[in-house]
């Protein structure tokens, strides 16, 4: 399994032990950075990891910030990413079984010492359940398609004269 690993500054120790683990248990990994603790932006490296994933040059993707929440925003910007902030076993697991996540958003301010090898490794080997769950992937499909290329994105409704939330922030 090929798996794209980003972080920002917060998470770029967790990165590089997970680097090691991971390859230790014979996944291939791409390494998109950041490489140093200096300060970055969390979406520049989400970016990369989401479009390798919803490109399908990697089949799970990995970011590490302190709350794993702004990786997730960006993430889910991509299509047929599924991107979720996951703290604990319980999360891990019920994010593969009931929701396919394919990446996975870890909190590197929160993980602390906790054992993340083994967080990542329940992620990596749980199966997604599939039955009703993936008839509500299917609709959250059916919904990004309509949303974000289809009638309902911004430029479409702007064309057709009704405000969208992002015009309301605006002005
Ligand atoms: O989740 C995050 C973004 O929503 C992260 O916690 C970032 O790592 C954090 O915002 C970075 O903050 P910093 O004060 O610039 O280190």
């Amino acid at each position: 399994m090929r798996i794209s690993l980003g972080s920002d500054h917060r998470g770029v120790q967790i990165k590089a032990r997970l680097i090691q683990s991971l390859t230790a248990n014979s996944y291939e990994i791409l390494d998109e950075g950041t490489f140093n603790d200096s300060s970055v932006d969390y979406p520049d490296f989400a970016e990369v990891v989401a479009r390798r994933v919803s490109d399908g040059q990697a089949d799970r993707g990995i970011l590490i910030c302190g709350t794993g929440i702004g990786m997730a925003i960006t993430a889910n910007k991509f299509a047929g990413v599924r991107a979720a902030p996951c703290y604990d076993e319980v999360m891990v697991e019920m994010s593969r079984r009931h929701n396919d996540v394919n990446v996975l958003c870890l909190p590197g301010d929160l993980i602390g010492e906790r054992s993340i090898d083994d967080l990542v490794l329940r992620w990596l080997q749980t199966e997604f359940d599939g039955g009703r769950h993936a008839e509500r992937i299917a609709k959250i499909e059916k919904i990004e398609k309509e949303n974000v290329n289809g009638p309902n994105c911004h430029s479409n409704n702007r064309a057709a004269g009704h405000t969208t939330a992002a015009d309301s922030q605006a002005s």
